[in-house]
């Protein structure tokens, strides 16, 4: 206690400590957090009714934090998303994340991803066909669609189903259910009363959270069960059936694809995992897998929008790989979309769509008491002016030398043993998702990235629509 105390940060109030900080509006909050940063230079601490949060923003202390197995627990935050992704990999601790990692990590594998690759072409155009209704708008509020991009691309990889061949109210209401799973966390996150689950259960979130995940459980075991019956009726060889002589991706059935499910069920043959860890799984890709990459398409298509200059480099990149051809990207072309590579990790640095990460530190350390959180402000880290010139602009050319900065200065993707297990996924994603629309739109400017008020969320969430125009390209 003595040691924690000794910890700069603001002194709260009385017995309740920083607990009412905690119930600001949160808009208020996301600048109040961006404020501390600014007054405690290296860290801070806080105290929320019986956590205690030491807040780091500070690439030396977060690389301690990061790459040491001290801290493989994740912090209290997490707790309120434990009743959805019960012992997943992004919540799981201990023996069994490690099992889980390393069942998981081949799924991940760039030779596998290539069999996810033509599932998310197939959103990419549909994405690209859904903004031309757009080409009239003097502005387009680009959400809803990087949202449904993202979402289908991630089910139909995950799970291998499409949301819109489900019945159609079905699978809106399963991206409904999941926005607002994310809204009740951070609303209990910020009520302290509502900790305790036998309170939570009682309250009015807390039942309509009850539902919702009886939506989403009775969804996601339909899918799985579907495609358990199809193996075990169809096919036994099933993964191993998924690829030809070549190793490349072969139709099953005729239309189904190889998803991630596909491997957890093979797991599940050979004795390794459950049907409630595929459950866990299953959950954790789609609640890992949406927001983020949705997230990250719409701040670069702000930013690209915002900076010609970086917008038409990008589109001639594109040129140069696919001249006048309509054809989609292979692999190989991923890989030459390098300046593309560039906007989106310097989007990432300035919008990181984890804005935050925790841990906690369940071993004595000299420095940190045992039971003690960490918060790392992934945030404030990419925007510090010891690390970044110019540190709130767009460059992009800042990541096609070697980084001028610390190794942990920035780190969109977390890094160490816990570091995004999707990341590959993801810049496969994105690029293949902002070069289709590229090739196909300008973007023009309409919000600029200094009128963007953000509020406090798990993922970096915005008050104001980000409007862009769209205008068709001549090809
Ligand atoms: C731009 C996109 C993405 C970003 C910025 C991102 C960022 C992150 C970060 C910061 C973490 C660490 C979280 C923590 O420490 O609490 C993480 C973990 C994780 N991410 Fe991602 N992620 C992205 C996309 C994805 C995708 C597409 C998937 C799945 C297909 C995914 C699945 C996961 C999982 C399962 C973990 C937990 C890993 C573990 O604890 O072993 N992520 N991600």
């Amino acid at each position: 206690n003595k040691e924690f105390d000794k910890i700069p940060g603001p002194p709260g109030f009385f017995l309740l400590h920083n607990t009412l900080d905690f119930l600001m509006d949160p808009v208020k909050m996301f600048y109040y957090f961006r404020k501390l940063c600014n007054q405690y230079k290296r860290l801070f601490r806080l105290k929320i009714g019986p956590v205690k949060v030491i807040i780091l923003h500070n690439p030396e202390d977060i690389e301690t934090v990061v790459t040491g197995t001290t801290y493989n627990t994740k912090g209290f935050v997490y707790d309120f998303i434990e009743p959805w992704l019960k012992e997943g990999l992004l919540t799981s601790k201990g023996s069994k994340w490690h099992q889980r990692r390393k069942l998981l990590t081949p799924a991940f594998h760039l030779n596998v991803l290539t069999n996810f690759k033509s599932a998310i072409e197939e959103n990419c155009q549909k994405f690209v066909e859904n903004l031309k209704r757009e080409i009239s708008s003097p502005k387009t509020d680009i959400a809803p669609y990087v949202n449904d991009f993202a979402l289908n691309s991630i089910c139909e990889t995950a799970m291998g189903t499409r949301l819109d061949e489900e019945d159609n109210s079905f699978g809106k209401m399963y991206k409904n259910a999941i926005y607002e799973l994310g809204q009740f966390a951070v609303y209990r996150a910020q009520r302290i009363w509502m900790y305790p689950n036998f309170i939570f259960k009682f309250t009015s979130i807390g039942q309509k959270q009850e539902n919702i995940l009886k939506i989403l459980t009775s969804f996601r075991d339909r899918v799985i069960e579907n495609r358990r019956n199809y193996y075990n009726n169809v096919n036994n060889n099933f993964v191993e059936d998924l690829y030809d002589k070549d190793n490349n991706e072969v139709e099953f059935g005729g239309k189904k694809r190889m998803a991630l499910l596909d491997l957890l069920l093979k797991a599940e043959k050979d004795g390794v995992i459950d049907a409630k860890g595929i459950g866990e799984e299953v959950d954790t890709f789609m609640f890992g897998g949406h927001d983020t990459s949705a997230n990250t398409l719409q701040f670069t298509m702000m930013l690209l929008a915002n900076n010609e200059y970086a917008q038409e480099k990008v589109v001639k990149e594109c040129n140069d790989i696919f001249g006048s051809s309509d054809r989609s990207a292979t692999m190989a072309d991923l890989a030459q979309m390098k300046y593309l590579e560039c906007c989106i990790k310097e989007s990432l640095r300035l919008f990181p769509p984890l804005p935050v990460i925790t841990r906690k530190n369940e071993n004595r350390n000299y420095e940190i008491p045992a039971g003690t959180e960490c918060a790392i402000l992934i945030f404030d880290l990419h925007r510090s002016a010891d690390q970044f010139i110019e540190p709130h602009s767009f460059q992009p050319e800042r990541f096609q030398t070697e980084p001028t900065w610390h190794p942990y200065a920035y780190i969109p993707f977390s890094a160490g043993p816990r570091r995004c297990i999707g990341q590959k996924f993801a810049m496969m994603e994105l690029k293949l998702a902002l070069s289709a629309v590229l090739r196909r739109y300008r973007l023009l400017p309409v919000t600029k990235p200094n009128d963007i008020i953000f509020v406090t969320d798990y993922v970096l969430r915005v008050k104001e629509p980000i409007y862009v125009k769209l205008e068709e390209r001549c090809i």
